[in-house]
């Protein structure tokens, strides 16, 4: 045997990882990025943090002549930049080691803001689109640096030529890329103008297109974000601030509100949807760091209750993540977050205060989404709920109004008992809510918060019992037989019958009853029939003096009144059960079987009786 050629390392020898690049493109392809077009956004941000650190070199240099050309034939895509361009030794350090980013080098800690990237990974994103990069580079440090060509192939090889200064007149960097096959639909000219436009229209720094038919170049961001241009009038720059939202999410806007907060460099817009928004739909805001889109669809920058807008900001401190298609979730990000909150409260508290038609508009689209709100959130609350629509006796209104008209005001635990009660009570000068929907009785019974002078109470069918008027000891009498076939008809539903005197006259009966005195009867009803099993003990143990459903029946109305002098026991009976029917049916709960059978029977037997009248 020969002994090996080379020399075996001892086990302790200290070895350097090996990078698969191969691998980590397709890490970053599948898990960090969400679509292969990130590569022109990040050979945009690049350029644009080389100018940013050239102006950082050259303070009073002509910041405006220095710009980002992009290039795109349908053969190569190509960015070139005026930025501070880079060294042999940079090329080494940083565009060939993965990882390493000048960024965040030392010295240069308290200049980090001023960079988008910061990861050293972003140039990786070209090997989504193609094979090799070619970066030709001349360094703004020196007078006379050389040109220096570094070509990376997505093997992990790359090779380092120094050129003439010469091969690059002047400082800056190209990034070339010569597109795969399968990424063609990423790097057509007409895409790249449309990826840049979408990436960088509101860039700072002059970036142009071309793509090489021989035409001009054309802007990619011909105008400053519309927030920082001057207008004549304050009209004519809402005006533009709508337009530009609508450019952007395609609604035109209830209103749009400016946000403005020096300390982070936020500005942008929040533009107030003119329609409800779905439950659970995410809603995205556009944001931008330093003029670079980042995200479209970020959902950090507002607390979830801001359902009602979509904002575009842009903004220097926001830090972006590696994928740069999020926000770190920070103090810095936690501060913001608070600070366009308050935006939106103030803008809320100002349409409250001084605009009722632009509240008015905006409750109609969002008002069940500001109940929810409301509920939970104090200060939303005392600004909105006197604004917020109910349905009431006096039709749909707004509790401010309602309160008004109305020294009480009762509210409902059910849409049930709303429905059951709200004609009779109306006539009886009683102003009642309809507390059944979500959230609304809570609210409604918040209203002494607001307005101390309001009084609230529930309404149960009972208090309204009280207000109806009792007839007189004679009229009592004469229907005490009529009275008495009745409960015995009605014993089955555990219904009282009563007889009084209320308004409309039109309204023979009233049925009262609510959902936990049924719910009550059933339970009872089970523990009657369980008796001696162990569920009729815990049903037996459960049960509570239930109020029972009652019938009133309104002496005022002609039919009553013929009824209860009905000497016809049969008659009697029938026409009880008929009216309990009635006003059941009108209470528009869902009837149970027994009552739907009763309903039948009452209506074939009447139909017989007047047949057999008639005959
Ligand atoms: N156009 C350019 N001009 C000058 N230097 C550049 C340019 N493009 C890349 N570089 C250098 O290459 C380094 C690596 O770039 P890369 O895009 O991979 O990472 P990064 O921008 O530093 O960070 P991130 O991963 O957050 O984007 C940069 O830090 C910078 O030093």
């Amino acid at each position: 045997m020969t002994a090996p050629e080379t020399p075996v390392s001892p086990a302790d020898a200290d070895r350097t990882f090996q990078v698969d690049l191969r691998g980590l493109v397709d890490l970053l392809s599948h898990h960090l990025y969400s679509s292969p077009r990130v590569y022109l956004r990040e050979l945009m941000q690049n350029a644009v943090d080389a100018l940013t650190a050239r102006h950082g070199l050259e303070p009073a240099g002509p910041a405006e002549a220095l710009g980002i050309r992009l290039y795109a034939d349908g053969s190569t895509v190509r960015v070139e930049d005026d930025g501070v361009g880079l060294t042999e030794a940079d090329v080494h350090t940083f565009l060939a080691t993965i990882g390493r980013s000048s960024k965040r080098a030392e010295g240069i800690a308290e200049q980090r803001d001023d960079f988008i990237g910061q990861f050293g990974i972003g140039l990786l994103s070209c090997f989504l689109v193609a094979d090799t990069i070619h970066v030709l580079s001349r360094s703004a440090r020196t007078p006379d640096a050389p040109t220096v060509e570094w070509r990376g192939r997505d093997d992990g090889s790359y090779t380092v030529r120094t050129l003439p200064a010469s091969a690059r007149p002047r400082p800056g960097t190209t990034v070339t890329l010569t597109p795969r096959a399968d990424a063609t639909e990423w790097t057509r000219p007409a895409q790249v103008h449309a990826l840049a436009r979408h990436f960088g229209s509101l860039l700072r720094h002059p970036v142009t297109f071309d793509d090489g038919a021989g035409g001009p170049s054309v802007s990619v961001n011909p105008q400053t974000a519309p927030w920082t241009r001057t207008y004549p009038t304050p009209g004519a720059r809402s005006r533009a601030l709508a337009a530009y939202g609508e450019e952007v999410f395609g609604f035109t806007p209830l209103d749009t509100i400016e946000l403005d907060l020096p300390a982070v460099g936020l500005k942008g817009i929040a533009c107030v949807l003119p329609e409800p928004v779905p439950a659970g739909r995410p809603h995205g805001h556009r944001v931008h760091v330093k003029g670079m889109l980042l995200s479209e669809q970020a959902q950090e920058i507002l607390p979830d209750w801001a359902f009602f807008v979509r904002c575009v900001v842009d903004a220097e401190s926001l830090r972006p993540t590696a994928s740069r298609e999020s926000l770190y979730e920070d103090d810095m990000l936690a501060a913001v977050r608070d600070a366009l909150a308050e935006r939106l409260r103030a803008w809320i508290a100002r349409a409250a205060a001084s605009d009722p038609e632009l509240l008015g508009r905006f409750l109609q689209a969002h008002h069940l989404a500001v109940k929810s709100l409301a509920v939970h959130d104090d200060e939303i609350l005392r600004m909105l709920l006197p604004w917020l629509p109910f349905e009431t006796t006096d039709g749909h209104t707004t509790l401010d109004e309602f309160a008004r008209t109305h020294r009480t005001v009762l509210v409902t635990s059910s849409v049930e008992e709303f429905r059951q009660i709200a004609a009779i009570a109306s006539a009886a000068g009683l102003g009642v809510v309809n507390g059944g929907y979500t959230y609304d009785r809570e609210l409604v019974h918040r209203l002494p918060e607001i307005r101390p002078e309001a009084v609230v109470d529930d309404l149960d069918p009972a208090t309204l019992t009280a207000h109806l008027d009792p007839v007189d000891r004679e009229t009592e009498l004469a229907a005490t037989a009529y009275l008495t076939v009745a409960r015995d008809a009605l014993a089955v539903f555990d219904c009282d019958v009563a007889l009084r005197s209320f308004q409309p006259a039109s309204a023979p009966a009233l049925l009262l009853d609510s959902r936990e005195a049924r719910h009550e009867r059933t339970r009872s009803q089970l523990a009657r029939e369980q008796q001696g099993g162990v569920w009729g003990d815990i049903l037996g143990a459960l049960r509570q003096e239930a109020p029972r459903a009652q019938l009133i029946l309104n002496q005022l109305n002609p039919l009553v009144r013929t009824a209860v002098a009905i000497d016809e026991p049969e008659l009697a009976r029938t026409s009880a059960e008929a009216l309990y029917g009635q006003a059941a049916m009108l209470s528009r709960r869902p009837l149970r079987p027994a009552e739907s059978s009763l309903i039948n029977r009452s209506f074939l037997d009447l139909l017989a009786h007047a047949l057999r009248k008639d005959s």
